[in-house]
């Protein structure tokens, strides 16, 4: 059969091409007797009427829903929604009001933060290359806690403070040395890399002596962070553990017992059948536990635990909906080409990353087809779907929902070939409104000024 000629072993022809999988979409979301899918009620015919596409749609129930798993799973921790993920200031509010915290890593999103009214103590301010400008301004804001990345940071924002006189909170950023099983891309707890200070060579370690002997910053724990869309959750056991041994030697060379430790997120989701992601209680479980093992182990009293959870938020939350604009049928596939592209979705391109999709639209009787969900620009790797069924009867005019889009695709969007970017739809209770509006071409010239 040509149509299993190039696709992976795993994927399977479906039994029914229109059904939609639970793990893979939005609790909110239903085709209706019509065939046509719904999300928390409204039709995707009716979103693209009002809306238009390409757009990104959030479930936001789903959403405030995954923010109170985390909340209640880490009852004993603080969760910071890594705004990386997905940032804007209706977000911000939503996890507010779900009694998350917020971790940032740019002056834009710091910026996002505050005009939504975030609380800055309860915001953590990350990244490995903060400019001058961005620290004085998180200072001046109050941020809960800024994560210091390098020696030459540290020595910025010792200035900083104390010229204000102020004692910033600030945790260390360190590099375990574990592998994490993901795209080598997305793995940061590896040696050879830019972020943090490296325990094995270390530098973690003279840097924490450095920040408490000098005593204008407050050291409150180290961070780690191991990677994104990580499923073993070994990797996060080995660095709590590896983090932990540090935070003994510490308390050995100046008999300080650090109060925080932040173990990240990065914790994976479900993008295709074979993601099959643990859920916040299991995670919490098992990190609590070594948490509290280590710290037994080493007669250390137990530092209030933080992670930073972005990707299973929100990447579960969201579906992409697009028109179909042509259809080609070649020897090893279909080419479906959407009205989107690797401008709202770059993941695929960026990291090979697999996604599923279905025609939305209507339900169809046709046969199962391989197919591949491309978009309109100038690049042949311009895949949003390498490989999924679709029925043999997709067209012009269907529409193609993409879900797990809620993570790192309108926040990596671009302008490729000048193409707007989507609007981010939220939908409640039946209701839609727009959170972030879609670009337009005066959006485009408007920066073009010569
Ligand atoms: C420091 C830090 N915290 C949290 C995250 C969030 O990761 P994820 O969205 O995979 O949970 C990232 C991104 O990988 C990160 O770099
Ligand atoms: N942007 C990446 C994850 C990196 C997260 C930030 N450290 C992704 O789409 O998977």
């Amino acid at each position: 059969m040509r149509a299993h000629i190039t696709s992976p072993e795993w994927l399977r022809t479906p039994d029914d091409v229109n059904a939609l999988l639970p793990q893979l979409w939005p609790r909110h979301v239903a085709r209706g007797t019509d065939g046509v899918v719904e999300i928390a009620g409204k039709s995707v015919a009716a979103l693209k009427d009002e809306f238009g596409t390409p757009a990104f749609v959030l479930d936001e129930d789903d959403m405030r829903a995954r923010c109170r798993e985390f909340r209640d799973a880490f009852h004993d921790a603080d969760v910071y929604y890594a705004g990386k993920a997905f940032l804007c200031k209706a977000v911000v509010k939503i996890i507010a009001e779900e009694g998350l915290h917020l971790d940032v890593c740019s002056g834009g999103e710091l910026a996002t933060a505050l005009a939504a009214g975030m609380d800055p103590e309860k915001i953590g301010f990350h990244g490995n290359n903060k400019s001058v400008a961005e620290l004085q301004r998180a200072v001046d804001a109050g941020v809960g806690r800024i994560i210091v990345d390098s020696i030459h940071e540290i020595d910025r924002l010792t200035a900083i403070a104390g010229e204000r006189g102020i004692k910033q909170k600030v945790l260390i950023r360190v590099t375990p040395g574990v592998e994490a099983h993901t795209h080598e891309f997305i793995a940061t707890a590896h040696e050879d890399q830019k972020f943090g200070f490296s325990i094995a060579g270390g530098t973690a370690y003279r840097a924490a002596l450095k920040v408490l002997d000098e005593g204008t910053l407050e050291l409150r724990g180290f961070h780690s962070h191991i990677g994104s869309q990580i499923f073993d959750t070994s990797g996060f056991e080995l660095a709590a553990r590896r983090v932990l041994e540090l935070v003994g030697e510490i308390k050995q060379a100046r008999g300080v017992d650090l109060p925080e430790l932040d173990l990240g997120g990065g914790f994976g989701i479900a993008y295709t059948t074979q993601d099959d992601p643990s859920a916040p209680k299991d995670l919490a479980d098992r990190m609590r536990k070594i948490v509290e093992d280590e710290c037994e182990a080493q007669q250390l009293v137990k530092p209030h635990v933080s992670i930073e959870p972005g990707r299973a938020i929100v990447g579960p939350a969201m579906f992409t909906l697009y028109e179909v604009g042509t259809v080609k049928e070649l020897e090893m596939r279909t080419y479906v080409s959407v009205d989107g592209g690797m401008s709202d979705n770059i993941r695929t391109a960026l990291y090979d990353a697999s996604y599923s999709a279905t025609v939305a639209s209507r339900r169809s009787d046709s046969q199962p087809i391989l197919a591949r969900v491309v978009g309109k620009h100038c690049e042949s790797g311009d895949i949003v779907v390498k490989d999924e069924f679709l029925p043999a009867d997709v067209q012009p005019g269907d529409l193609v929902a993409v879900p797990g889009t809620g993570a790192y695709c309108r926040s990596m969007a671009s302008n490729y070939n000048h193409v707007p970017r989507p609007p981010v739809i939220a939908v409640r209770d039946g209701a839609a409104r727009v959170i972030v509006r879609r670009e337009t071409e005066a959006d485009l010239l408007a920066l073009d000024v010569g």
